[in-house]
């Protein structure tokens, strides 16, 4: 592991039901890089993210944060968003996130009584300033856009401070205008905060656009006898600006590098087990 590595992933390979859906993952992730992954439906994004969550855990191999064992429950300092965030309908925007302190910090007695109550409402009130919802603490989920609803998604993940950020697909169901602002607001967000961010997307723009790294997952080893044998791994890891925000690649450049670079695509007739 390099010494600034803030997450290593060494030999990783998950499987269900005695097939590969992830295999001989490895990869070494410095604080405040904004990796954004990409590949086929399927081929494991969204698993790769809830193993670095601790919701699911490695068959083989292992994820070290800071250096150390990634703990098996998930913590506060990752936090996800899904690109459907289901909030509690009946709850307002700020006793949504009040909740999801309580959740976290009062466990045991599920609510959050006096001083601690009085501080943890200041912090919400400063995230949903910084989210740009202060104006609808108030409101219902049913009374939010679609843009709104994702912004109390991302607050709620910000409101423990993470130092990682998952996004699985966050934008994919908003208009072109509101997924614009919310690139905005989550750079600035990233700026701010010197977050790692992991984010899955099918939109290769936004992929280009918003990570200093891409990480493309694919399968390299196809069986047509038996599809399920194999299971994909990172096969493009390319770096797309340095971390002082320099110059990007421009996307057409890394797509014919993607194109032109001979693809390690192993074909196997025979069943080999
Ligand atoms: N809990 C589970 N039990 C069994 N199989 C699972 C489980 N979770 C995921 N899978 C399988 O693992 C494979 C990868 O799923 P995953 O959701 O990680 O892919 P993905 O790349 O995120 O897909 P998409 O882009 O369509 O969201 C799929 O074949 C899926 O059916």
């Amino acid at each position: 592991m390099t010494v600034s590595a803030k997450l290593s992933v060494q030999g990783l390979s998950k499987y269900y039901d005695g097939n590969p859906v992830l295999e001989r993952i490895a990869l070494e992730v410095d604080a405040g890089s904004f990796c954004t992954i990409v590949g086929a439906s399927g081929c494991g994004k969204s698993t790769f993210l809830r193993m670095l969550l601790s919701q699911e855990h490695p068959t083989h191999g292992e994820i070290l944060l800071d250096g150390m064992l990634l703990p098996k429950e998930p913590t506060p300092d990752r936090g996800i968003v899904f690109q459907k965030y289901s909030v509690f309908t009946h709850l307002t925007v700020v006793e949504n996130l009040i909740l999801a302190q309580e959740f976290e910090q009062a466990p045991r007695l599920g609510k959050l009584l006096g001083a601690r109550r009085k501080t943890a409402v200041k912090q919400i009130e400063d995230v949903l300033e910084r989210i740009g919802l202060a104006a609808a603490r108030d409101k219902y989920p049913a009374q939010l856009s679609g843009g709104m609803q994702q912004r109390l998604a991302i607050a709620q993940a910000l409101i423990k401070k993470p130092s990682i950020l998952l996004l699985d697909e966050p934008f994919g169901a908003l208009d072109p205008g509101i997924r614009l602002d919310m690139h905005d607001l989550l750079i600035g967000l990233w700026k701010e905060t010197g977050m790692t961010i992991f984010m899955v997307t099918h939109d290769i723009h936004e992929a280009f656009k918003l990570g200093t790294r891409l990480l493309v997952f694919d399968k390299i080893r196809h069986d047509p006898q038996a599809p399920e044998a194999y299971g994909a791994t990172i096969t493009y890891d390319l770096p797309l600006s340095d971390q002082s925000g320099g110059e990007k690649n421009a996307p057409a450049d890394i797509a014919s590098t993607i194109r032109s670079a001979p693809k390690p695509d192993i074909q196997i007739s025979q069943k080999t087990h």
